[in-house]
């Protein structure tokens, strides 16, 4: 067996995505991913996803150059290859960033998830040539299958007039009669028992009746809701306490740790984040300062799915609990999370993933939920197949894109309804 990297295939794409709203925005019709390929010289081809915008692409293209000759064993490795490639200081703004709405954006985080793609893709040839899957490179499964929660959005019918998109059958969500109507859906297509509203779009009260009228709808459920930061501490304290009764957990409320603890000192109700902790350096203020209760990591910007047992490790060691964030992506990503998210004892809630909104995707099969639920592969890697036409074709989406799209921006995509439109001073409410 011959594990050298021979070659590196780096495919950046466009995929469609419906017209969901978040307090930054909405999203645009089609949004950056990048594909990457790592190809050994026993001719196994492994696979793995991550966000595709031109800061990240920049980096990826160095990175892959520094592998072949190295072994796709050699995970640690590509901390180090990573760290030897320079972050163009212009793409770290200092600000929120909005593909992802992950907290402040730092050269290391921008490493970091690209280096996850990598990871995931040598994993699934690592996988693939020692005829293992996935999670038994993780060390292994400790359940068969993995939960996800419906997550909701707001939602407008299609993208705003003049703007091309893909059309989707979920229609419009704007009120708490559509927010349930979705979730109805989300439950007859995919069977999910949980579900989490991407809030921090209209006034506290009205996402409230929102909650509400889906705790009337689907009662004893665990229910969710993020609105991103976009609240004060006094507000989110608000809704803590209309909302205690039904709430699984009160999503990033606040912006930022201080904010957060806080919020968590005055009220009862769990506080979630992938806001506030986002990155090791960032966990020893929140933990000690009790501002988080559950973290909910994500492989690509945590750098991996190594580095997400290392942080469910932390997490269990300060009781603090462990799920999973999501942003679009596709089915190289699901199988990724699923495969990690098997392997984490006291995995107590639901993961999210944003997998239903998209329509298209790059793998021959599309990854099912039944009930819910995703069943961990046993196949030899990730246990999915690259649809070789499909990954062409939005290719060449991506090629033929003026740059409009190229990079998520959910700011300038509102503007094409609202003119005036800019990101929203936080607290926005
Ligand atoms: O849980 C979250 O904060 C997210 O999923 C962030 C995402 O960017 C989501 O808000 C979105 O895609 O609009
Ligand atoms: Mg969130």
């Amino acid at each position: 067996m011959n594990l050298t990297v021979t070659d590196v295939r780096l495919t950046p794409i466009l995929v469609a995505d419906p017209p969901l709203l978040n307090t930054q925005g909405v999203h645009q019709p089609y949004t950056p991913r990048l594909i990457v390929e790592v190809v050994t010289a026993d001719g196994i081809t492994g696979v793995g996803e991550t966000y595709g915008d031109t800061k990240y692409l920049e980096l990826a293209r160095p990175i892959a150059a520094r592998l072949p000759g190295r072994p796709v064993s050699d995970l640690n490795g590509l901390f180090t290859v990573a760290d030897e490639v320079a972050v163009d200081a212009s793409r770290v703004s200092g600000r929120v960033d909005v593909g992802g709405l992950r907290g402040v954006q730092t050269a290391d985080k921008l490493r970091l998830s690209v280096v996850s793609g990598f990871e995931v893709a040598c994993l699934d040839a690592l996988g693939q040539s020692l005829g293992l899957p996935v999670h038994a490179l993780l060390g292994g499964k400790v359940r068969d299958t993995v939960e996800y929660s419906a997550y909701l959005f707001y939602k407008w019918a299609r993208h705003p007039e003049g703007v091309p998109g893909e059309p989707d059958d979920w229609g419009a969500a704007l009120d708490p009669a559509g927010v349930v109507e979705q979730a109805r859906r989300f439950t007859e297509r995919y069977g999910f028992t949980s579900y989490k509203l991407k809030g921090g779009v209209f006034p506290p009260q009205e996402e409230i009746a929102a909650v509400r009228a889906l705790a009337e709808a689907f009662p004893g459920r665990p229910l969710r809701l993020d609105p991103n930061g976009a609240w004060s501490v006094e507000t989110s304290l608000k809704v803590a306490a209309e909302l205690g009764d039904v709430l699984e957990y009160l999503e990033d409320p606040a912006l930022g740790t201080p904010a957060m603890a806080e919020v968590a000192a005055r009220t009862g109700v769990p506080l979630a984040t992938n806001m506030c902790v986002t990155t090791f350096a960032e966990i020893e203020e929140a933990f000690t300062r009790g501002a988080v209760q559950v973290v909910l990591s994500d492989h690509h910007y945590w750098g991996g799915l190594r580095n997400t047992q290392h942080l469910a490790a932390v997490c269990r060691t300060f009781g603090v609990g462990v799920s999973m964030h999501s942003n679009t992506h596709l089915g190289i990503s699901l199988a990724a999370m699923t495969h990690v998210a098997s392997t984490v004892p006291g995995l107590h809630h639901a993961c999210d993933s944003h997998y239903p909104w998209q329509s298209e995707d790059v793998l021959t099969e599309r990854i099912a939920f039944h009930g819910g639920k995703v069943a961990v592969s046993d196949a030899p890697g990730l246990g999915v197949r690259l649809d070789s036409d499909r990954l062409a074709a939005l290719h060449r989406r991506w090629l033929e894109d003026d740059g409009t799209y190229r990079d998520r921006d959910d700011t300038a995509a509102m503007r094409a309804a609202d003119p005036a439109w800019t990101a929203p001073a936080v607290p926005r409410w």
